[in-house]
This record gives structure tokens, C-alpha cells and sequence, in this order.
């Protein structure tokens, strides 16, 4: 569990690993299981204040983190410390299928602790921000992807945390919506010195929103600079993975995740005389 501190700093990493398990059935239905890291010896201060574009190939482990630095998720290996009330804002995290878009409200409120006059005033945010209209009242199971994000993102910014983690959340949006979230973002950045995460394939818009640049590749952090240093030598390595064939493509992804894989420990065997 991530520790609070108080501290110039918003999030401290020290050495931070997130393991998972795949299990693949062969032909005969039996299961083998490999662990791997996700993420591997990640370390990184991020000030109050700070905005952080996280840059890194498909299955890089940028969504990984976000979801410790949100603490939804939790590390296997070091130190994590969070100042601050953090929300995620992702395409779908967060949201119950079954209850409509105000009960969604409601029980995230809930979830938090929140007095009813609190949750009131966050739902009318909410009305405000998402404009959803009747589907306000409808299950969010009917939703777009688009009519989800906007729920979602509509929600992390009326509970107002002090660090915002956004995953790729304005690319289901349509483009009058995420100009809308856009504008909100620069103000949080600028007028409320929020500490931001921001997670987006696309550089330009990071580049933009983004001082402090992250870039994350096969479970490490490569690079950690400013962000127009961490974009250039990031679309290097994008423009150097295109320029393979499809072959050596796939020899070096091999390689790459092979490196990620844990060794199952020998199994202990008793020999009996
Ligand atoms: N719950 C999980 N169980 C097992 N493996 C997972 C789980 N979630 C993610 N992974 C794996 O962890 C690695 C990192 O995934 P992650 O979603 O963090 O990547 P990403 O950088 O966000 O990728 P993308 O750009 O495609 O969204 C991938 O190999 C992914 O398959």
C-alpha cells in the first residue's frame, strides 16, 4: 500500500516492481504458469506541481502505473509514497456497469467518505461537465465509450484530487469533448497547480501539455527529462522499431519480453533412501 507523506514531492518510487502471472493451456488443457514484470525497478520523484507526459510502446507498462500511482493496484517490490488525494481518469476504471450515471455519482462519493451535501454538489458538476442529458439516468452498461469517459472524467474532476493520472482517456471522446478536457487540464496545470499524469499516444499533445517527460520501455524506465528531450529520443526508437522487417520485428519484441520473465525457482525434491 502506498504510504502518504508530506513532502515537496508528490509521488516518490523508490525501486518500484509490479509482477504478474500469465497462465497459458496447451494442447492437452494443462495450465503453465509464468510470472513477469510488468514493471521492473522503476524509480522517480515528481514535485508537487509537475506534469508528466508517460510515453511507451504498446505493453510498455505505462497503464500499469497508472493504476499504482492510483492506487488501485498495488507494487510487489519497493517503495511508494503518494502526497495527496489521487484520481484516475482511464476509458473505463472505476465505473459500475450496472447503476446509471447518478448512482455511479453516488457511490463513488460514497466510496470516499463524502457528506451528502458534498456528493450534491459533485453531481451537479457532473450534469454540468458531462452533459449526458437523460442517459444521466440510464445504466452505464448503455453507454458509448465515449458517453463513459465522459462520466468518468466528468467525476475525477469534480471530486477535485490533488494529482490527476490520465490514461488515454480523451481517445474515445469526440473532439468537441476532449477540447473541452483539454482546457479544463491546462487550467488545473496552470491556475491550480495540480501534479498531473498524462499517458497519450499522441506526441504532439503531449509535447504540448507536458513540462517533465517519462518514457517507459519493456517494464523499465528509459529516460526521465523534459519533455521535449524524452519525445525527440522516444520517436527514435519508434522511427528504429519501423524500420525492421516484420521478422526482425518480432525476434526483438521476443527478446524484449523474454528479459521480463521470471525464472520459476527449482522445485525442492526429497529423496528417500
Ligand atoms: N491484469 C494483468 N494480468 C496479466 N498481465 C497484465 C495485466 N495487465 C497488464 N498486463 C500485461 O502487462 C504488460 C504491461 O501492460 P500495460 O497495460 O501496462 O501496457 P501499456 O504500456 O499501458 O500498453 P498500451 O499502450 O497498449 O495501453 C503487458 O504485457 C500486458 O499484457
Amino acid at each position: 500500500m502506498a504510504k502518504k507523506v508530506d513532502s515537496e514531492y508528490a509521488v516518490i518510487c523508490d525501486h518500484i516492481s509490479k509482477i504478474y502471472t500469465l497462465r497459458n493451456k496447451d494442447n492437452q488443457h494443462r495450465t503453465d504458469k509464468k510470472e513477469f514484470y510488468a514493471l521492473k525497478d522503476v524509480s522517480f520523484k515528481t514535485k508537487k506541481g509537475e506534469v508528466v507526459g508517460i510515453l511507451g510502446t504498446n505493453g510498455s507498462g505505462k497503464s500499469t502505473l497508472s493504476l499504482l500511482l492510483s492506487g488501485i493496484s498495488e507494487i510487489n517490490e519497493g517503495t511508494m509514497q503518494i502526497n495527496g488525494e489521487q484520481a484516475l481518469i482511464a476509458i473505463q476504471t472505476g465505473l459500475q456497469m450496472q447503476l446509471t450515471g447518478l448512482e455511479n455519482i453516488d457511490a463513488k462519493g460514497a466510496l470516499m467518505g463524502l457528506r451528502k451535501k458534498r456528493i450534491e454538489e459533485i453531481t451537479n458538476d457532473v450534469i454540468d461537465f458531462a452533459e449526458l442529458g437523460d442517459f444521466l439516468y440510464q445504466p452505464v452498461k448503455k453507454y458509448s465509450s465515449g458517453m463513459k469517459s465522459r462520466l468518468g472524467f466528468s467525476i475525477s474532476l469534480a471530486l477535485n484530487p490533488d494529482i490527476f493520472i490520465v490514461d488515454e482517456a480523451l481517445s474515445v471522446g469526440d473532439k468537441g469533448f476532449a477540447k473541452k478536457c483539454m482546457d479544463r487540464m491546462m487550467k488545473l496545470r496552470d491556475e491550480e497547480g495540480k501534479t498531473i499524469f498524462f499517458i497519450s499516444h499522441s506526441l504532439p499533445q503531449v509535447r504540448e501539455f507536458c513540462r517533465t517527460g517519462m518514457w517507459i520501455e519493456g517494464g523499465r524506465l528509459i529516460e526521465i527529462d523534459d519533455i521535449d528531450k524524452v519525445c525527440d529520443d522516444y520517436a527514435e526508437y519508434v522511427d528504429f522499431m519501423n524500420a525492421m522487417t516484420k521478422k526482425q520485428k518480432k525476434e526483438f519484441l521476443e527478446k524484449k519480453f523474454e528479459k521480463r520473465l521470471i525464472e520459476p525457482k527449482p522445485k525442492h525434491r526429497l529423496f528417500h533412501r
